[in-house]
């Protein structure tokens, strides 16, 4: 489902390059779910963003269901993304003028009649149809966030990155956030990318990968933890 091959990616400050990737690869099935962890500033976040098709990499390629991402322009690109990729990014990123269920339809607010429906019942899979009315400052830390999974599966993306998406909440809600998470991608067959600073949190997937001064190793689920 995920082919990434040899991806680069370095970043200039004033004189110096820090080299971020160095030449990942990484392979994922239909369906698979995934864990990234790894120390701070070791590139899980860069990874994630051009594996989504986000930050094009300087090297390397990836394709996702077939398509080469960075091959295609960019309002194709763009499409692609909208049908095949859900982002749930750090800190939520909710519109705070917006309500609940107008954030989930922002992703296809572009015309399509289906978009409030599509969008109240994702606000249902992530148990919140009865907050659908409220601004995000009217939420809770862990409400904010399932609202941003339902914003990333109001699609059905058949590919979902998660970038530390319980980095804000204590510890029961990030428990409940993670159930939540893997169990949608695992309902809906959808592979999922999660990062976590949280080892404990990892043993939830199929693999777990751990990222460190821009390469990634495989590491036994749960062997991080401890
Ligand atoms: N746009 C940018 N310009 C310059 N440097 C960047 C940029 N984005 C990331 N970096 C640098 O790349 C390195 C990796 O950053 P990245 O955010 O991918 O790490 P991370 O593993 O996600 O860290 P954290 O766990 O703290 O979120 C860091 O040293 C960071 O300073």
């Amino acid at each position: 489902m995920i082919e990434a091959t040899n991806l680069h990616r370095s970043y200039r400050i004033g004189p110096k390059s820090i080299e971020v990737l160095h030449g990942v690869d990484l392979h994922l099935k239909k369906g698979e779910c995934v864990f990234l962890c790894g120390p701070s500033g070791a590139g899980k976040t860069t990874l994630l963003y051009t594996l989504a098709g986000l930050e094009r990499p300087q090297q390397g390629s990836v394709v996702i269901a077939g398509t080469d991402l960075y091959a295609l322009g960019g309002r194709r690109q763009a499409a692609f993304r909208n049908r095949h990729i859900g982002y749930i990014f750090q800190n939520y990123l909710l519109l705070p003028e917006l309500t609940a269920l107008e954030n989930v339809m922002v992703p296809g607010a572009i015309g399509r009649a289906d978009t409030r429906e599509a969008a109240l019942e994702a606000l249902k899979r992530v148990g919140l149809e009865q907050r659908a009315d409220h601004l995000p400052s009217e939420l809770s830390g862990g409400e904010q966030q399932r609202v941003a999974i339902a914003r990333a599966i109001v699609g059905r993306p058949s590919v979902l990155f998660a970038d530390e998406p319980t980095g804000n909440l204590d510890t029961r809600n990030s428990e409940e956030v993670m159930a939540l998470l893997t169990g949608l991608a695992r309902e809906s067959e959808s592979t999922l990318v999660v990062v976590t600073h949280n080892p404990a949190l990892s043993g939830r997937g199929d693999r777990t990968l751990w990222m460190c001064d821009g390469s990634i190793e495989e590491r036994r689920p749960g062997e991080l933890v401890g």
